[in-house]
């Protein structure tokens, strides 16, 4: 007989997306995503870093201060890093995030053509940004819905 206690692919894509965010060098803030195609295949994965050829250890990782001189300006988001990465189009997929994206890294999203959205955490819930983000995705259509770390799935 099969085993039963496998994990659900919500389970399996957050846990990608989970690992991915372990990459971050962000000491505040770590965040992965891992957008999968129709077939649920893996397509994409990112985590928040600095673009290649940016050394981390010379730009800065605070958040406070001016803007040149904090990480804001230099980081690339998990979900932009996650489509730049894909292997192919992300029409009609899935984006596993574990942090509910920010509007800049939505309108990319939409524009990619994700259909869904799986999100974890959303601490920054009904800052402007993510009121902005919140709008953008309802309007597109996407669906969204939050993943809770260790919930119960029927697995088909
Ligand atoms: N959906 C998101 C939201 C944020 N990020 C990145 C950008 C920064 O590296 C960090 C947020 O830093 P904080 O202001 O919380 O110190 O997370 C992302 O990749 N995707
Ligand atoms: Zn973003």
């Amino acid at each position: 007989m099969k085993r039963s206690d496998y994990i659900s692919w919500d389970q399996y894509f957050m846990g990608v997306a989970s690992l991915s965010a372990l990459r971050s060098k962000d000491p505040n803030t770590q965040v992965g995503a891992c957008i999968i195609n129709t077939d649920k295949r893996i397509i994409g994965i990112g985590y928040n870093g600095l673009p290649q050829q940016l050394s981390d250890d010379e730009f800065p990782w605070t958040k406070d201060g001016d803007l040149q001189d904090t990480k804001y300006p230099y980081v690339v988001h998990a979900e932009a890093n996650a489509i730049l990465n894909a292997t192919q189009s992300i029409k009609n997929g899935v984006c596993y995030v574990t942090l509910f994206p920010c509007h800049e890294c939505t309108k990319l999203l939409i524009q990619s053509g994700i259909k869904e959205l799986v999100y974890q955490e959303n601490k920054y819930e009904n800052t402007p940004s993510n009121v902005a983000a919140m709008r953008m995705l309802n309007a597109a259509g996407v669906k969204i819905r939050q993943f809770h770390l260790g919930q119960i799935e029927i697995k088909p």
